[in-house]
């Protein structure tokens, strides 16, 4: 069934088995014009941007989600039912929720905590935490230890919202969960993984802080995560 609804691509062939995956699609275009060779558009619906391109002579693609779990479902499932993507790595960022985490810090998802009903909404489980796949996040270890970043592997926090009534809240998330920082994206991702027998993986750079108060800026965000990038895309 391709295109899909929402990738305008009719050659899956453009599409590698790998691809990463910020929730900005303007990061994707940063990403592929900064670190990427002989690169190709793949998606532009909804402004959706999605390269395909030579990373060190291995393809890769990277392409937005766009912002919240059913933005990346959607973009996930094609990619993965209908591309034959093997395995999406999301790069993103998170608010810290432990002093702990400094601005910049990346961590890699061990597993996600939401109190999402996607992954029940899907069949796959009624648990609220689902990991990330353990062979794509060695890999993305191995990756790290080369190219000499230091990755945090913890419990992170997927949320459906953004502003909450009670902006508190996260100290009860942090203590009852052990969720070290919050994204928005990657419980929907690991279980369109799980239904679909494929993999996933999250790379979070902390852009905020829930406890100290600090952030960095939009500019900063697409461009500044270059520690993470790399991790990434040294993992193909
Ligand atoms: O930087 P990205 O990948 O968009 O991730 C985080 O930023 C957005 C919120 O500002 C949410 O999508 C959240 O998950
Ligand atoms: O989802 C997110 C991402 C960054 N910072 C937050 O507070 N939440």
């Amino acid at each position: 069934m391709i295109p899909t609804p929402h990738i305008e691509l009719k050659d899956k062939d453009l599409i590698a088995k790998t691809v990463i995956m910020p929730g900005d699609p303007l990061r994707a275009k940063y990403i592929a014009e900064t670190f990427l060779k002989d690169v190709v558009q793949i998606n532009g619906v909804r402004n959706m941007f999605g390269y395909t391109g030579k990373f060190n002579g291995k393809k890769v693609t990277v392409m937005g989600s766009g912002m919240g779990m059913p933005s990346i479902g959607i973009y996930s499932y094609e990619l993965f039912k209908f591309y034959d993507v093997e395995a999406i790595i999301r790069v993103g960022s998170a608010g810290a929720y432990t002093d702990k985490l400094k601005l910049y810090d990346v961590v890699l998802a061990k597993d996600a905590w939401s109190e999402s009903s996607y992954a029940k909404t899907m069949g796959v489980t009624g648990r609220k935490t689902l990991p990330a796949t353990k062979s794509l996040n060695n890999r993305l270890l191995k990756s790290a230890a080369k190219v000499g970043v230091t990755l945090h592997t913890e419990t992170i926090h997927s949320s459906d919202v953004f502003y909450r009534v009670n902006p508190d809240e996260f100290k009860d998330i942090y203590e009852k969960h052990n969720a070290v920082c919050v994204e928005m994206e990657s419980f929907a991702l690991f279980t369109n993984a799980k239904a679909l027998g494929k993999k996933a993986a999250c790379l979070l750079t902390i852009s905020d802080s829930l406890v100290t108060h600090e952030a960095t800026t939009a500019q900063e965000r697409q461009e500044a995560f270059k520690e993470m990038m790399l991790v990434a895309l040294n993992s193909i």
